[in-house]
């Protein structure tokens, strides 16, 4: 008995993304990204794990698709390598790179798996941050012609675009907390680069929609409700400057209001310096936002953090006391947090569509005798469906959800040692084996809907 229906057509599915599963980073012409370089720098990343070798996706990619039509999703989000496509960044197009990307889609249509594609999943070509990076305007020109290069081979038969993904993380953990490539800690150009990656955004648009007719375009961002640790005015007021950091320094511009004021005084002079033209171009209508959400921003003031902010994020082990299950990236588990979400970008933002692009968690997941129990992986995804559901009820315009991850994966700077596969990876011999949630989320898919 299905007890949450989703609607007819709903379309689920599972995200992945290049740097993360492909490895095989100097074969068929690629050319070195940023992670390339950073997983490389030791010190930054557990273990000095990089993706070299990753899932070995490049070659085992027929498999994967196998997996994943055995699992039954009628979607899959994956990321395109822009140093694949264009080992300089810009110039000289490789076609062995492209030719991998149109064997992958054909395979995908074959299963009946509708492709999602992400073009920039923060491996940008190295060549490109030798010449300024995303702190440097012509890198919003050089993603445009990427996307058209990309759009112009595969949009016949990829109907559904995403520009970027979480460009919050590339500007603020890559470019001022530097735990991300490149690893810059500077709030100045960490601010320059958000605004540069919502430009390339609003440059790609136009470009992919010529080349891909009837495409759906969309960008994907990272989007968290934001909980004062206290109702005392001085956190309130930190949640909501926390807010405008996180999530209306981006949409307030996507959706053609501009920078956020408020947040434009608390940058002062860190504000980015924008063309005429530029706040237009970031404006153009999307036909989806992608929503990656994981976890709610519980926030306090604090007078003493250098930034603007004065605020920041109340730790795990406080959560925790608080009553808050975690999970293996010490994120609190809070399915309302995903409803509240949902409802507050309908109420002030009003998308015409939403998928959720990525939802899922890691657990210390463990083979044994040959199969891996992940009952919290499940009731994880159970209670945020029924959040997602909820929201549905409520009329979110919700259109699809796609579970973050197919497989285990390079969880960036923490490496393999976080899992948030529905599939375990074993990294020795990098086999395939479905968790009890694989099993679990194609019986939902199957059912369209909670049976309990
Ligand atoms: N951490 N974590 C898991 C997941 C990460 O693996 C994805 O690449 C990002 O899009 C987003 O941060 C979410």
């Amino acid at each position: 008995m299905v007890e949450r229906r989703f609607p007819d057509g709903f379309l689920w599915g599972t995200a992945t993304a290049a740097y993360q599963i492909e490895g095989a980073v100097d074969e068929d012409g690629r050319g070195p990204s940023i992670w390339d370089t950073f997983s490389h720098t030791p010190g930054k990343t557990f273990e000095g794990h990089t993706g070299d070798v990753a899932c070995d996706h490049y070659h085992r990619w027929p498999e994967d698709v196998h997996l994943m039509q055995q699992l039954g999703a009628p979607a899959y989000r994956f990321s395109i390598a822009w140093p694949r496509i264009l080992p300089q960044g810009t110039g000289q197009v490789n076609q062995r790179g492209l030719d991998f990307y149109d064997r992958l889609v054909d395979a995908l249509l074959q299963a009946e798996i509708t492709p999602f594609v992400t073009l920039y999943h923060w491996d940008l070509p190295q060549a490109l941050q030798d010449r300024g990076g995303w702190a440097a305007r012509e890198t919003a020109e050089a993603f445009a012609a990427y996307a058209d290069v990309v759009a112009r081979r595969l949009g016949d038969r990829v109907k559904h675009w995403i520009t970027h993904n979480e460009p919050w993380v590339v500007a603020f953990v890559g470019h001022f907390l530097g735990v991300h490539a490149p690893g810059i800690q500077d709030a100045r150009i960490a601010i320059q680069v958000s605004h540069h990656l919502l430009l390339s955004h609003g440059h790609a648009v136009p470009a992919i929609r010529a080349a891909s007719p009837d495409a759906q375009v969309g960008i994907t961002l990272n989007l968290s409700p934001v909980r004062p640790a206290t109702e005392a005015e001085e956190d309130r007021l930190a949640a909501q400057r926390y807010d405008g950091f996180l999530n209306r320094w981006f949409l307030d511009p996507l959706f053609g209001r501009g920078y956020p004021q408020d947040m434009l005084a608390t940058y002062g002079e860190l504000a980015p310096t924008a063309q005429t033209g530029d706040l237009d171009a970031i404006a153009v209508p999307i036909d989806f936002l992608g929503v990656n959400y994981y976890t709610p921003a519980f926030v306090r003031y604090d007078a003493s953090v250098l930034n603007p902010l004065k605020a920041i994020l109340v730790p795990p082990e406080e959560l925790q006391a608080a009553g808050y299950e975690l999970t293996e990236m010490g994120w609190a588990i809070v399915p309302d947090g995903l409803y509240e979400l949902l409802i507050r970008l309908q109420r002030d933002f009003a998308p015409s569509t939403i998928y959720i692009t990525e939802n899922g968690a890691a657990f210390a997941d463990q083979l044994e005798d040959g199969a891996v129990r992940d009952p919290k992986r499940i009731a994880f995804l159970h209670d945020h469906f029924a959040a997602a559901h909820r929201a549905l009820q409520d009329g979110v315009p919700l259109r699809g959800y796609f579970v973050w991850s197919l497989m285990d994966n390079f969880e960036w700077a923490h490496g393999y040692s976080k899992r948030f596969g529905l599939i375990y990876i074993d990294y020795e011999t990098l086999e395939r084996i479905p968790k009890e949630s694989y099993a679990w989320y194609s019986e939902v898919i199957r059912a369209n809907g909670l049976v309990q």
